[in-house]
């Protein structure tokens, strides 16, 4: 078995860094020092742990550029959007610093006792197993409000992003967590596993794929532990005739081509009423075409590379297949030194991979469908439920589908992204369970009734 992780630099293909794994008698003492820890931990205010998190949001302040550039090498994602995702953890700690007291005060409810409500307490130990596309915003939206609510947190991060594993471990540190409070190991999947099923693990949250969450939620059954599971996506962008192109062009686009189209929330289908096809095809090519690629370090770079270069096989696979079924590619469809073209596909079928399957890269499957009705039930028509998204000048309309979507999110005239402020999650193969906001808190509790009679 190996027992060391690489990473590599993903835009020039270097090995920036080996890493040993811990052996198991390390990953033992990490978990002993985890949840010794915690019964300490859980005895702090909840203001004391917030005024950590502003130091924790200073720190990562202080060190925004250094941590981008972390990201940018490992991961391969232009410097700017690397700087805008430190600073979007940033603002995680300032909303749970602001609110975290409030969400976790007692609930009181009404009954024949002279008192009683719910209590939020925390369960233990969390075990966070995340992926590599967003390393520190996903990893801190699990980590900020689960500590917060007094747990301790491991984390097992995907392995081309082990730099970024270790780099939050010491922000934690350097904010003045106590040791054990947050701790990343560096595990193959077996350990994994045995973890999940040790009794010092109280619950387990993926971001990964729907395979690894099948597996994961397995093992966690068999030990009855809580899971959180935020997994794959195939989000619909729906563009009706009435659509302001004008306006939100821009952000159509980079709803599809964000993080090099890597990122689980990103529209992957489009489906375009008649009306205003052509007209959007004509656009939706030309804002590609002014997608920059280049050095990820240099600032007027827009578009990033794959995080691995074999990733280029299954886009390259699924485009071919979707070819066979009749699909057109109008741009793209080559993996360049550094980069997999943007690509554009016309002609598109419900059955085509590029449409039922989830394709992680900047592959935009444009479908046209007659009216409103037939588009919305197209976009419905998913085994994954993160979110869709409508983009039309009548509101009223797209109003009225609200109860229509199955999905975790509904935005009009807005891309699907995420806020701290409201909740984040999917149904059906994306997953189930809550990240962000009030609800993010509140998964890693026990939300305890106390009864009160005097
Ligand atoms: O890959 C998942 C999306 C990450 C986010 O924007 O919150």
């Amino acid at each position: 078995m190996n027992n060391s992780i690489k990473t590599v630099n993903p835009f020039n293909n270097k090995v920036i860094k080996e890493y040993q794994l811990h052996t198991s008698e390390d990953l033992t003492n990490i978990l002993n020092t985890a949840d010794k820890r915690f019964y300490e931990w859980r005895q702090t205010s909840i203001k004391q742990r917030c005024r950590l998190l502003l130091n924790l949001a200073q720190v990562m302040d202080d060190d925004t550029q250094e941590l981008a550039e972390l990201i940018t090498q490992e991961m391969g994602k232009p410097i700017t959007q690397s700087i805008a995702e430190i600073e979007k953890c940033i603002t995680l700690c300032d909303f749970y610093a602001t609110n975290a007291d409030d969400f976790l005060a007692d609930e009181l409810i009404e009954t024949e006792a002279t008192e009683s409500f719910i209590s939020y307490d925390p369960l233990g130990t969390i075990l966070a197993i995340m992926p590599w596309n967003y390393p520190f915003w996903q990893v801190m939206r699990f980590a900020i409000p689960t500590l917060t609510a007094g747990n301790t947190a491991i984390l097992k991060h995907a392995g081309n992003v082990t730099g970024c594993g270790l780099a939050i471990e010491k922000l934690f540190e350097k904010a003045g967590y106590p040791k054990g409070c947050f701790s990343t190991i560096l595990a193959g999947h077996d350990a994994v596993e045995k973890l999940i099923s040790n009794d010092l693990i109280k619950a387990v949250t993926l971001t990964g794929s729907e395979k690894a969450g099948k597996k994961i939620a397995e093992t966690a059954g068999r030990n009855l532990k809580k899971t959180v599971l935020e997994l794959g996506g195939n989000n619909a962008c729906i563009v009706l005739d009435d659509a302001d192109l004008d306006k939100y062009m821009d952000t159509i686009v980079n709803a599809r081509m964000q993080n090099a189209g890597q990122s689980c929330i990103a529209a992957k289908r489009f489906i375009v009423t008649e009306a205003i096809y052509e007209d959007f095809l004509k656009r939706f090519k030309e804002k590609v075409a002014e997608l920059l690629h280049g050095d990820p370090m240099k600032e007027e770079t827009t578009f990033g590379s794959l995080a691995k270069k074999d990733f280029a096989d299954t886009l390259k696979k699924q485009i071919e297949d979707s070819v066979a079924l009749g699909a057109t590619v109008i741009t793209g469809n080559n993996q360049n030194k550094s980069y997999f073209e943007p690509t554009i596909l016309t002609n598109i079928t419900k059955d085509m991979p590029v449409f039922k399957e989830e394709t992680f890269g900047p592959i935009a499957p444009i479908m046209k469908v007659k009216n409103t009705k037939e588009a919305f039930k197209v976009a419905s028509e998913s085994r994954y439920g993160l979110g869709t998204m409508v983009f039309t000048k009548s509101i009223e309309t797209a109003q009225d589908y609200i109860s229509t979507i199955d999905d975790g999110s509904y935005f009009i005239n807005e891309l699907v992204k995420s806020d701290s402020r409201l909740p984040f999650g999917g149904t059906k193969a994306s997953g189930y369970g809550r990240e962000l906001s009030k609800e993010g808190i509140h998964e890693f509790v026990n939300k305890k009734t106390v009864f009160i009679n005097h």
